[in-house]
């Protein structure tokens, strides 16, 4: 398998290469040059398997002979040896609602489904080619403690993240910010997620920096996260439907960067049988307007929201998906994105919004909307979703049917919880104590500048 960039200048990589690559040299993203599809047979075979199982036979092809097959599975193996759940991410019902948990890993968060195995690959390979690397990512939440957590205390790795003061949960700084290990640096910053995201890339495309330093990516850019969120995808349509190929099924999916959503739609073109897959978005929602109108613009300002690692504007893997929406066309993604870049805004035809269409559905929900969910969710089934899984369950409301991913456990968003039902969720032993904890952390401002001095100075020691 060979990797290339969404823009067209990169020549072709091995798994391994594009892994330690992130960012593409060229400012792109990374993608399989082609997609391996699979028969209906190997889907029902597929079906039986238990979890780490299934995660061999979806990424195999994808690393192809990067890494040997006995290596792949011991990899696989330890990265879920982390999870409270025998099954990893287990399908439950929350009433009459499929609800896909995807938070039973070390941070409660769907990351860590795909950052213990990108932790533990990042080791692998340092450990077989030699070198350090430090890791640069930006968070609204999240992924900053799944990737701290996936690499933390490991030898030839630094970690700096990047996360939006005033911005997360107080649970979620406290877990990136409370750790003993020397080789995790958060850094809060004065700005918003998307400053932090767009910092990360400045220094990612500074090449010279990149390269002095070996910066590493851990954030959804980096296609490894991609591929293992994949897995989860075929994991819950095999318990829903037996394994028969003639069944197809729904996902909603409370998006933000648009990694999640993106790995469903790939599982699809695999073969997988998906009938619809839902964009939900939160009031911030520069998808769904995309995919109601094929205007993908942004708006002034981020707005703070109670699903506050979906506050997002510009969604890092759409670029992505618009090269396969434009016929794996570098030139056309080059020229969307440049106007983007210039006037925030990019229209597509009217043929590619009806194929959009096909792909997604999409909707916005409120915070108001939000918390209605989860107060109605819990007094019809005394199940509590977290404020994102919130957003997820009502945006498919439409769909009845439709498996409803659960992206973060409830107790990491006690506040938003507390204010819909009037108690807080129970804290997972993973999360507790941590509000006992005094923060450590490195303010900056939003600026490429500050944060390329500060991983300059920490490196040199
Ligand atoms: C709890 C939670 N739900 C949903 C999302 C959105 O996922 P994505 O950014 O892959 O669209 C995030 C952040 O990424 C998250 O942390
Ligand atoms: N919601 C995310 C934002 C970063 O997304 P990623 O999937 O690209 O890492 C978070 O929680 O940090």
């Amino acid at each position: 398998m060979r990797y290339l960039s969404t823009r067209g200048g990169v020549a072709p990589l091995a798994f391994d290469q594009a892994v330690m690559m992130g960012l593409a040299t060229d400012g792109g993203l990374l993608i399989p040059a082609e997609i391996p599809t699979i028969s209906p047979q190997q889907l029902r075979a597929w079906s039986r398997l238990r979890f780490q199982d299934l995660a061999f036979e979806v990424v195999a092809p994808f690393v192809g002979d990067a890494i040997p097959s006995a290596d792949l599975r011991d990899l696989i193996e330890r990265s879920y040896a982390t999870f409270a759940h025998l099954e990893v991410t287990p399908l439950v019902r929350a009433g009459d609602r499929s609800v896909l948990e995807l938070f039973h890993g070390p941070t409660a968060a769907f990351k860590d489904v795909a950052l213990q195995w990108l932790g533990n690959l990042f080791a692998y390979l340092l450990e077989r080619e030699g070198g350090t690397l430090n890791i640069l990512g930006a968070t609204s939440g999240d992924t900053g403690s799944a990737a701290i957590y996936g690499v933390r205390g490991k030898p030839r790795i630094q970690i700096f993240i990047l996360y939006p003061k005033g911005r997360i949960s107080p649970l979620q700084e406290r877990q990136m910010t409370t750790l003993p290990d020397t080789n995790v640096h958060p850094f809060a910053i004065r700005g918003t997620f998307d400053d932090a995201q767009a910092i990360v890339k400045t220094l990612f495309n500074d090449l010279e920096f990149r390269s002095t330093y070996r910066l590493g990516a851990v954030n959804s850019i980096n296609w490894a996260r991609i591929l293992a969120q994949m897995v989860y995808y075929f994991y819950a349509w095999g318990r829903a439907t037996g394994g028969d190929p003639a069944q197809a099924v729904s996902f909603s999916v409370p998006t933000g960067n648009f990694g999640d959503v993106f790995a469903g739609y790939l599982a699809r073109r695999m073969g997988l049988p998906i009938n619809r897959l839902i964009i939900a978005t939160n009031r911030n929602d520069i998808l769904t307007r995309f995919v109601q109108t094929g205007v993908y613009a942004r708006e002034s300002k981020v707005h703070q929201t109670l699903s506050p690692a979906m506050d997002i504007q510009v969604a890092s893997n759409f670029e992505r998906y618009l090269y396969y929406l434009h016929a794996a066309d570098p030139a056309q993604v080059r020229a969307l994105l440049e106007t983007f870049a210039r006037t925030g805004r990019l229209q597509v035809s009217a043929d590619r919004l009806r194929q959009a269409q096909a792909d997604f559905a999409a909707a916005a929900v409120s915070d108001a909307e939000t918390l209605d969910q989860i107060r109605v969710t819990y007094q019809s089934t005394g199940y509590i979703l977290c404020p994102h899984t919130a957003v997820g369950v009502r945006a498919a409301r439409a769909f009845p049917d439709a498996i409803c991913l659960a992206t973060a456990h409830p107790a990491k968003f006690n506040e938003a919880i507390y204010q819909a039902i009037g108690q807080e969720a129970p804290l997972p032993a993973a999360l507790q104590g941590l509000m006992e904890q005094t923060p450590h952390y490195i303010e900056l401002e939003a600026k490429a500048e500050a944060v390329r001095r500060q991983i300059a100075a920490l490196v040199q020691g």
